[in-house]
């Protein structure tokens, strides 16, 4: 049984523990990967959760930008001498969940830790990582990953910052030409980051060879102060991550040594030599380890919202169930399982997605250090297809989450505003999730007429080799992925037919491809989604444990089946994989499987572990005392301070006075 279960907390949540009938620990374990995971994380957060100068001032809603901006950067700053002290790794604090809700609306070093330093050791060669790295580690130098521009995003060969070898002086010369050319996005850039590994075309003798990665001083590494030739500031309130310092940068002329340019891969001799990197696209290497850490980090996000949408839908009370009876918990009513039980069950298959994803990147970064890129364009698919699809299922379900709370849920002290901001913005960044379902769509396609020229093809696409012949009737899990792959293979080989049905009308090939798009977005998800499907079957059939832990898995692994059939009825029709009654079958199923899990809903969310302190939510509270909560939680708004607000006096009571003149 989990450790709080004697902890206080409202009869509704009691009663809901009490149903319990699995080892709730044992489900924590296995979230975290172990018993000793579970151990040091805790331990981590207890050392988190006895620091005080983690709690903020006032609520950082009612703060000024700059001072939501600067109380985030102390407490970041705090944790970096922190954990300097304990001897931890910061980077391993930062991705564990033990450091949520520490920073409330984004992290200006984040960008520093997750992605400016991976480029640094995946991009640089040894001699410049070992001089770079040790600056890195003594806190002189903090930077950021400056690619996108005002102008482009997506399309790195549209970048417009030039950096150009000058033989006589073995420099760059890095120039923004064009207002967008601004550098634009960056995470830390405004006024944190000293430094910054910055996406540059490269022109060597009047050619260029593309998008390179330079590493670039912005500031004083004394004063702070920014150097001349360098333009920088801040992009003002975004949507929501308003504490992550993004910034823009301008360059006019500025120069760099030579030996400034990432040199892994691709170097630039002194005599201006340009050699090749052995594959074209290894300067976009970081891009692919921040995609697979992003399907972690919004499965966690997601864990967030599901905590807070069944605790509340326990505690909460609402109508009738059965006429003249006494008003029931709202999680009672099928409709709201339906809005949170499926979440539940993407938490879990993002959870072994994110799994297999790491791993697979790894293994593969493994035999790239050796010189193979064979795996990297299935990477590269497989990476992208797992980012889009984390990123919008989180932040579906996070909204689906918000609504399942009526009006409550869109207050900001349940916590759903950030959730929400946090989780949609991973959509956008590091690859817009359509631009990457494309890359992923472009990866089907070309693998699909490979095998159509006899080609053997990569592990997670060879089912498209040939069409699939699933067992009529069949609905077992592994005859639902036969199902799956039929589905797939259908989608593909209709869109391939159709892109060569337009091709032969006359239109060029990429127009077609546009004129196909919809369908190909259709396909890279159906992939992905089977990817992910089989991942959940074949990890539960794999997990150890106790007979009653391993039936919620198998339960929510088969809710998570039959709710995306349910949803995608169409194509498992069309494919002829299954019939309408078996799409009946499976829907009555999923609505068993509802009733099945209700009474473990809340024991499930206890797994994840949060404390009040990192759900930050009114509404997810352990205790469930959630009224009282939003109450005082109201009592803070600045505008309580004083009965009669100032406005009136200025406002209000002139046009009282005034009174109406025409009687409308
Ligand atoms: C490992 C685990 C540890 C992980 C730890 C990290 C933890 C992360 C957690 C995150 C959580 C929370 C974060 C909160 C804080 C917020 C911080 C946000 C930080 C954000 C940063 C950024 O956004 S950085 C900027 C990101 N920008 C992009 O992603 C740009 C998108 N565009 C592109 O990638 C490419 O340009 C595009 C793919 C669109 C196409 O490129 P293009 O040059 O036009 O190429 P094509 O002609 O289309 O294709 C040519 C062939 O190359 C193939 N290809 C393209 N990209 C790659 C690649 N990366 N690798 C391999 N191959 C690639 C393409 O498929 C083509 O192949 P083909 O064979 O010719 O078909
Ligand atoms: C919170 C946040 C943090 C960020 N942090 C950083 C950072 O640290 N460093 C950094 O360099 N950048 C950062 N970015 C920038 C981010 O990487 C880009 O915004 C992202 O890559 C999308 O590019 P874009 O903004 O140019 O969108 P666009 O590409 O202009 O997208 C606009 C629309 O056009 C569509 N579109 C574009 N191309 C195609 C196509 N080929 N086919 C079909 N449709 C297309 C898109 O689908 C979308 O609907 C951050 C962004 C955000 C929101």
């Amino acid at each position: 049984m989990s450790s709080h279960e004697t902890r206080p907390c409202v009869p509704d949540l009691k009663k809901e523990r009490l149903k319990c009938d699995f080892n709730v620990e044992e489900l924590t374990n296995l979230i975290d990967g172990g018993k000793e995971k579970t151990a040091l994380r805790r331990k981590l957060r207890s050392v988190i959760s006895s620091e005080s100068a983690y709690i903020d001032p006032i609520p950082p809603e009612y703060m000024s930008h700059e001072d939501q901006f600067s109380n985030e950067l102390r407490k970041t700053c705090h944790t970096a001498m922190l954990m300097n002290k304990q001897n931890i790794d910061i980077k391993t604090l930062q991705l564990s969940k033990a450091y949520i809700g520490v920073l409330k609306d984004g992290d200006p070093l984040w960008v520093h830790y997750h992605v400016f330093i991976p480029s640094i050791t995946g991009q640089s060669d040894p001699e410049q990582q070992k001089i770079w790295m040790e600056k890195i580690r003594t806190w002189k130098i903090f930077g950021t990953y400056a690619q996108t521009e005002l102008g482009h995003g997506t399309f790195l060969r549209g970048l417009e910052t030039t950096a150009t070898y000058d033989r006589e002086t073995r420099e760059f010369i890095l120039n923004s030409p064009t207002i967008t050319a601004t550098k634009w996005w960056p995470g830390g850039l405004g006024h944190t980051v000293n430094f910054a590994a910055v996406m540059a075309q490269l022109y060597v003798g009047g050619k260029c060879y593309g998008p390179h990665m330079f590493m670039v001083q912005l500031r004083d590494e004394n004063t702070h102060e920014s150097l001349p030739g360098v333009t920088l500031g801040e992009i003002g309130p975004r949507f929501g991550l308003n504490t992550n310092g993004n910034g823009f940068l301008r360059f006019d002329h500025y120069r760099i040594p030579r030996r400034n340019m990432l040199m892994k891969h691709a170097q630039v001799l002194e005599d201006g030599t340009y050699v090749k990197p052995s594959h074209s696209k290894l300067s976009y290497g970081t891009m692919v380890r921040v995609r697979v850490g992003i399907v972690r980090d919004t499965c966690i996000q997601l864990q967030q919202a599901v905590t807070i949408a069944t605790r509340y839908s326990a505690v909460r009370h609402q109508s009738e169930l059965i006429p003249g009876e006494p008003e029931p918990q709202i999680l009672d009513y099928q409709t709201q399982q339906f809005k949170i039980l499926p979440q539940i069950s993407s938490v879990f298959a993002l959870f072994f997605a994110a799994n297999s994803v790491i791993d697979a990147y790894y293994s593969v970064t493994a035999q790239m250090d050796l010189g193979d890129m064979s795996l990297l364009p299935e990477l590269h698919a497989l990476s992208s297809g797992l980012k889009a699809l984390s990123a919008s299922d989180a932040s579906r379900g996070v909204e689906i989450c918000r609504l399942s709370c009526g009006g409550h849920g869109y207050l900001a002290s349940s916590n759903f505003p950030r959730l929400y901001t946090q989780t949609t913005c991973a959509i956008t960044y590091e690859g817009e999730n359509t631009v990457l379902w494309l890359q992923v769509a472009r990866y089907i396609i070309k693998s699909y007429r490979s095998a159509q020229n006899g080609n053997n093809l990569k592990h997670s696409v060879s089912y498209l080799s040939k069409q699939p012949r699933p067992v009529r009737g069949d609905l077992s899990n592994n005859g639902l992925l036969e199902a799956f792959k039929a589905a797939v293979f259908k989608l593909v080989s209709d869109t391939e037919g159709r892109i060569q049905r337009v091709c032969a009308k006359g239109q060029n090939y990429h127009m077609a491809w546009n004129q196909c798009s919809l369908q190909l977005l259709k396909c890279a998800e159906a992939h992905t989604r089977f990817y992910v499907c089989e991942q959940f079957v074949r990890k539960v059939e794999m997990a150890k444990g106790t007979e009653n832990v391993k039936k919620i898995l198998k339960n929510l692994c088969r809710l998570y089946l039959t709710h995306h059939v349910s949803v995608n009825s169409g194509d498992f029709l069309k494919s002829g994989s299954l019939s309408q009654n078996d799409i009946a079958v499976l829907e009555e199923e999923m609505c068993s499987l509802l009733e099945v899990l209700r009474p473990q809903a809340v024991s499930i969310v206890d797994a994840f572990d949060f404390d009040d302190g990192q759900l930050n939510s009114c509404l997810g509270c352990w205790d469930g005392d959630v009224y009282q909560r939003l109450y005082d939680e109201a009592l803070k708004s600045p505008l309580n301070k004083t009965d009669v607000p100032e406005a009136y006096y200025k406002y209000l009571r002139p046009l009282m006075q005034v009174g109406l003149k025409s009687s409308l």
